[in-house]
C-alpha cells in the first residue's frame, strides 16, 4: 500500500481570536485528483495556502511526500522548520491562484522560465525547452514572445499553469483558477486541468466553485464546513447522494442559483 503524499494530522489554525482549522486531519495518496469544496469562509483556500507555506499553522503536523512541513529533526529532536527547509519542501508543490500574477513587463516564455533558471540553477535552453513544451500543452505555443497584456484572461491563466508547471513539481493546488474569469474563457482553462488530470500522475488538490467541474475532475470530494470534514467519498455519491445534511442543503443552494453539480 502507497504511503500518503499529503498527510494533514490535526491541524490548528487561526487567526488572531478566529479559528479556522481546529483539528483536520487527511490524507492525500499519490496521483489523487481531490475537490475541496463547501461554503464560503470554511477554510478551504487557507488549507491550500498552508500547503504552499503562505500562512503558518497554529498547531499539528504536514507531511509532504514522505517529509514533515513546518518540523525538522535536529540532533534528534523535532525543531520548527528553518527557511531552509521550506524552501527544499515548497518544490514538491506548484499553485495557480485566482488572479494570474504575471510579471508585466516579461514575455510569456520569460515569466515560464524565469523560476526554474533563477531558484534551480537551470541552463536557459533547457528550460525554454520545457517552456515550450508546457505552452504546447496550455494550446499557447505561438504566444510565447507576446506580452501578458496582449492576452485574454484565459490565456494569462493558462500560462500561470504552465509556469506552476514549469518546477516540475509533484503537487498541484488551484484555487479558485475560473472566478476571476469572463465566463465565456472559463471552459478554456477548465479543459487545461482537466487534461492534466486525465494525462498525469501529478497529485491535484482543488478548491472551486463549480461543482459541475469538480465532478468531472476529482477522484475524491471532501465538503468542508467551517474548517471540519463533514463528508468525503467519490463525486458520484457526494452530487447525487449526500448523507450529510448540511452537505444536502449546500447543493440545493448551488442547484438553486442555476448552476450544474
Ligand atoms: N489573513 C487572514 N486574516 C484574517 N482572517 C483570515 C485570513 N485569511 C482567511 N481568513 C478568514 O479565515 C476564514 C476561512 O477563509 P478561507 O479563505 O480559507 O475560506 P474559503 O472556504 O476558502 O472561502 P471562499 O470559498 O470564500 O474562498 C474566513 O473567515 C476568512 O475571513
Amino acid at each position: 500500500m502507497a504511503e500518503p503524499i499529503i498527510r494533514f494530522d490535526n491541524i490548528r489554525k487561526s487567526f488572531g481570536t478566529l479559528t479556522v482549522l481546529d483539528g483536520l486531519s487527511f490524507d492525500v495518496m499519490p496521483g489523487e485528483k481531490l475537490a475541496l469544496i463547501g461554503p464560503s469562509g470554511s477554510g478551504k483556500t487557507t488549507i491550500l495556502r498552508i500547503l504552499m507555506t503562505l500562512e503558518n499553522i497554529s498547531g499539528g503536523h504536514i507531511e509532504v511526500c514522505g517529509e514533515q512541513l513546518y518540523h525538522m529533526q535536529k540532533a534528534g529532536r523535532e525543531v520548527p522548520a528553518d527557511e531552509a527547509h521550506l524552501h527544499k519542501m515548497r518544490r514538491h508543490i506548484g499553485m495557480v491562484f485566482q488572479h494570474f500574477n504575471l510579471f508585466p513587463h516579461k514575455c510569456v516564455l520569460d515569466n515560464i522560465t524565469l523560476a526554474p533558471i533563477l531558484t534551480k540553477g537551470e541552463p536557459r535552453a533547457e528550460a525554454e525547452k520545457r517552456g515550450m513544451d508546457l505552452l504546447d500543452m496550455v494550446g499557447l505555443a505561438d504566444k510565447a514572445r507576446a506580452m501578458p497584456s496582449q492576452l485574454s484572461g484565459g490565456q494569462k491563466q493558462r500560462v500561470a499553469i504552465a509556469r506552476a508547471l514549469a518546477l516540475q513539481p509533484r503537487i498541484m493546488l488551484f484555487d479558485e483558477v475560473t472566478s476571476a474569469l469572463d465566463p465565456e474563457l472559463v471552459e478554456e482553462v477548465l479543459a487545461v486541468m482537466k487534461r492534466l488530470a486525465n494525462e498525469t500522475d501529478m497529485t491535484m488538490l482543488l478548491v472551486t466553485h463549480e461543482m459541475g467541474f469538480a465532478h468531472e475532475f476529482a477522484d475524491r470530494v471532501l465538503f468542508f464546513d467551517r474548517g471540519h470534514i463533514i463528508e468525503q467519498g467519490p463525486p458520484d455519491r457526494i452530487f447525487t447522494n449526500p448523507s450529510h445534511e448540511r452537505t444536502q442543503t449546500f447543493l440545493r443552494k448551488i442547484i438553486a442559483a442555476g448552476h450544474r453539480v
